[in-house]
């Protein structure tokens, strides 16, 4: 049984990044730069105007001689005391000095008048970066404004590692997955949660398969799947149906995990396969199965796509939580301005907690009560806060 951080740093570091590869940006987003973002051109490249309104040259009264559209690429020249009309983002035409704003222009018949300190109004040619300078280095994830940015220096394309394939095999006779539980019949809460969990985690999510307890079954599926992370729910514990040790062992498979000390999820189990496919135990009950997901299956994950492990923030916990003195407890909180609020309902077969809830509290083993504790974000793909 090895302690919380152990479990998840050696799951962190039992994953391998995936090949990185060329993707246009269009098929990028969200994935994590395998390389640097190297800028080939300076940005902008040509002097541009900041405002609509007026590029002049030299000091004022100046005589409007043209227009520059914010497409024009004819080149433009103004000599002193000439204006053009012109528009946001245009190249300024050479030689001016200064852009008059619309509002702060006066225009007496065809003569201009107005503000004009030198540079006033126009953006440099590489303000903002130059050409081959580094602009982020790999390891960032691809968000909304690292595309926008690729593409305003022109690059049509991005070395990338691609999304780990996650596969899911939830295990258990006894489950159904419509209608209510009722004696003999629990209804599936692991399944639904699986594909969200998943892609929020930033991998590709396969359909979620379901299996009779039966060990050759659960072998042949392991078998069958070249998914990078396998995840298997419901035979992690000891009894007679629980078949995930056993078939690990039959194919083989290097047990890297066999149990963490926290609750809930404690029997949860890491292994790897010599191909190097990796198998998550996820323990039956659902938030046990959750804590599992968030706490090995995230750190694996994130190693897979090139990403460290985050450090998480502290959040006080007012009024404490007690510890557990031997095991990490893991509490559903919703974060607040006055700390991390317990919600309760944290019982490792409920979900009422977690559903309302942020965060996990991650409350160290100890002999007492713990008045802040670290905060694992419920929404894998969240950063961890402070607050
Ligand atoms: N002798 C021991 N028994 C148990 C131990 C132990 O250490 N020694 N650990 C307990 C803990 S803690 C957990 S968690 C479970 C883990 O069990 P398994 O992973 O083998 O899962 P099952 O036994 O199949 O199921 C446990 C429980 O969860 C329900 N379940 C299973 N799958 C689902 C699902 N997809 N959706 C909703 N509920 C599910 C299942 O019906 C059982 O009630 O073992 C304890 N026992
Ligand atoms: O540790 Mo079990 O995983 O509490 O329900």
């Amino acid at each position: 049984m090895l302690p919380w951080d152990v479990a998840r740093e050696l799951a962190h570091a039992t994953g391998t990044p995936l090949k990185a590869v060329s993707k246009p940006l269009s098929d990028a987003g969200g994935l994590v730069l395998a390389s640097p973002l190297v800028s080939p051109m300076a940005v902008p490249p040509v002097d541009r105007a900041a405002m609509d309104g007026y590029a002049v040259c030299g000091g004022g009264p100046w005589r409007v001689v043209q227009h520059v559209g914010a497409g024009c690429s004819a080149p433009v020249v103004l000599t002193v005391g000439e204006a053009c009309s012109i528009a946001t983002g245009a190249a300024v035409p050479s030689g001016a000095t200064s852009v008059v704003r619309d509002e702060d222009a006066v225009l007496v018949g065809e003569l201009l008048q107005g503000p004009a300190e030198p540079g006033r109004h126009i953006r440099r040619a590489g303000e903002e970066c130059q050409a081959d300078e580094l602009l982020l280095p790999a390891g960032v994830v691809v968000d909304p404004a690292v595309l926008g940015l690729a593409a305003s220096v022109g690059l049509n394309r991005l070395t990338v590692i691609p999304q780990p394939r996650v596969a899911a095999f939830v295990t258990g006779d006894e489950l159904v997955h419509r209608g209510a539980s009722g004696p003999g019949r629990v209804r599936d809460a692991i399944g639904p949660m699986l594909p969200g969990l998943i892609t929020r985690a930033g991998a590709q999510a396969g359909p979620v398969q379901h299996l009779p307890d039966s060990r050759q079954a659960l072998i042949e599926a392991l078998r069958s799947t070249d998914a990078e992370l396998i995840l298997v729910s419901g035979s992690s514990a000891s009894g007679p149906a629980d078949h995930l040790r056993p078939a690990l062992a039959a194919l083989g498979a290097e047990l890297i995990v066999d149990g963490v000390a926290c609750r809930p999820g404690h029997p949860q189990a890491l292994a790897r396969f010599d191909d190097g496919r990796l198998v998550l135990g996820l323990p039956g009950n659902p938030l046990a199965a959750l804590t599992a997901f968030l706490t090995l299956g995230v750190a694996a994950i994130r190693r897979m796509r090139g990403l460290s492990l985050p450090a998480l923030t502290f959040a006080p916990l007012p009024g404490g939580v007690p510890c557990h003195p031997r095991s990490t407890r893991l509490v559903p909180v919703r974060v607040t301005a006055q700390g991390a609020v317990p919600l309760g309902h944290g019982g490792s077969a409920m979900l009422r907690g977690a559903a309302a809830a942020d965060a996990l509290a991650v409350i160290d083993p100890g002999p007492a009560s713990a008045i802040a504790a670290r905060l694992l974000p419920l929404d894998p793909g969240a950063q961890p806060w402070a607050v």
